[in-house]
């Protein structure tokens, strides 16, 4: 079954041109003005509207074990409210539990993932160190992994220290896979949420009070230093503040490969509503980093702008207010993590395009291209270009939409985003050649998504790996003193 996507602009992230998409067989087969329809073909018309590569979301939490409960959307409901929003793939993080093989953690995440309506893809997370889990590794890299995450908080549970994040970032660099930091400094926070529970703040705003910038900045600058030292590039999830994009600033004027990752909701939401009087308002926008106020908005925006920000993500991880109510008496035990899958697109044209803040192309490249480039998925996803994937997004740049919990298609009971209205909406999703969302309607099909394997030693680490050699430290070369006796 052939599909036409007809007279739109196609935008990617170096340029814009007008031009018919052709697909078959899940891919994208040419790229040109006036293709003609093959017999039999569906034809989507783009009119007045762009046509982008569909969005790939690098940072979600779907069926997450977390914080004594479970994050409440699965990879159905999750993938599904994805492509109502235009995005068309996401990747997941695997967190075994400490103790746990890496390797029955993801068997684990790959059956839940069989319930997936569009394409997605695994990260994994390093929790605990031992020679079986760097062994483990390397078999998670021949099964299509090839990054790893590494919690610098969440004292207790996920949290590992300096030790490990150096045995494991240098594992990470021989295996070609990229580390990830959650950069927070797990022991201050800690402390900090313990000198706030005992000045008797025990609401949600004692969590933002817990999480400072500079608890951020220093676990990211920490991170970036290690992975420095090991000669590994490094990228930072949700950066959340100008003190922690700085530390990545800085660390790239210097020629280190590290790249930052704002969430939509860091973007353009603030901390206030920690302090309103309504606690579920509240809980429901815990999450860790937490919101931050306009000064770190206008950071990171300008990161996106100026390119020391690379992807933005949504972190997606939803509790509903049942379970944010495990933390009633006591915000640290709010299960952190707040959705935003479905609303990510909008969010970021709305605020990024329709500002003047990114160019069209300068949108794509921060929800689909370079998150594809960096986690080598390019040119399959990320493009629209003759051999890609068929997973594109139908954009009307002109059509409003007012966001609403009652219409969103996650299982949250809240929407961080609720009444906002945005112009600019996805027309049409297309995963894998065929249409899944259309005229306010998904057509899905539960298991059609994809495991996508990503391989090791993207074009960066072959780079790195010439440059490690290069540089690598000999041993100086002494003559033997021969010792005269006098
Ligand atoms: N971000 C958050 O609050 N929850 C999900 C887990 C994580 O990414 O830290
Ligand atoms: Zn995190
Ligand atoms: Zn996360």
């Amino acid at each position: 079954m052939s599909l036409l996507v007809r007279g739109g602009t196609v935008v990617n992230a170096d340029r814009s041109f007008r031009a018919d998409v052709l697909c078959a067989d899940g891919v994208i087969k040419a790229v040109g003005p006036d293709l003609d329809a093959p017999a039999g073909a569906e034809v989507v018309d783009a009119g007045g509207a762009y046509v982008m590569p569909g969005g790939i979301d690098p940072h979600t939490h779907m069926e997450m074990p977390f914080m004594g409960t479970v994050a409440c959307e699965d990879f159905e409901s999750g993938t599904s409210s994805m492509l109502a929003g235009g995005t068309t793939m996401l990747i997941d993080f695997c967190i075994p539990a400490p103790q746990q093989s890496l390797t029955d953690a993801l068997d684990q995440w790959t059956e839940w993932g069989k319930k997936a309506v569009a394409d997605y893809s695994f990260h994994v997370a390093i929790t605990w160190w031992s020679d079986r889990v760097a062994q483990q590794m390397a078999e998670c890299v021949d099964r299509g992994v090839n990054s790893f995450k590494h919690f610098m908080a969440y004292k207790g549970a996920l949290m590992v220290d300096d030790e490990i994040l150096f045995k494991s970032f240098s594992r990470c660099r021989d295996l070609g896979a990229l580390p990830l930091v959650h950069a927070e400094n797990g022991d201050a926070v800690f402390l900090l949420q313990q000198q706030l529970l005992n000045q008797g703040i025990t609401g949600p705003e004692g969590h933002a009070l817990s999480r400072p910038p500079h608890v951020e900045a220093e676990a990211a600058n920490r991170a970036i230093m290690i992975a420095q030292t090991v000669g590994v590039p490094l990228y930072v999830v949700h950066t959340s503040c100008k003190e922690a994009h700085d530390a990545i600033k800085r660390a790239r004027d210097s020629g280190l490969r590290v790249y930052g990752e704002p969430l939509a909701q860091h973007l353009v939401l603030d901390e206030s509503v920690y302090y309103e009087k309504d606690w579920d308002l509240a809980a429901s926008r815990v999450m860790s980093p937490p919101f931050r106020s306009k000064e770190h908005q206008k950071s990171l925006w300008d990161g996106l702008v100026s390119g020391s920000l690379q992807v933005v993500a949504t972190d997606h991880c939803a509790f509903n207010l049942q379970q944010k109510r495990m933390g009633q008496d006591n915000f640290t035990r709010i299960p952190n993590g707040t959705g935003g899958i479905e609303e990510r697109l909008k969010v970021v044209w709305h605020f990024g395009v329709n500002t003047g803040r990114l160019t069209p192309n300068e949108f794509v490249a921060v929800t689909s291209a370079n998150c594809a480039k960096i986690y080598n998925l390019y040119p399959q996803k990320g493009v629209v270009a003759a051999g890609a994937d068929a997973d594109l997004v139908v954009w009307d740049p002109q059509a409003q939409h007012t966001i609403r919990q009652k219409a969103h298609h996650s299982k949250l009971d809240v929407n961080v985003f609720e009444g906002l209205t945005v112009t600019g909406v996805p027309r049409v999703t297309i995963s894998q050649g065929r249409v899944v969302w259309k005229d306010g309607a998904l057509d899905v099909r539960r298991g059609q998504g994809r495991n996508i394997r990503r391989p090791a030693f993207a074009p960066a680490f072959k780079a790195q790996t010439v440059w490690n050699e290069r540089t690598r430290p000999h041993p100086v070369r002494r003559q033997v003193q021969v010792q005269q006796t006098p």
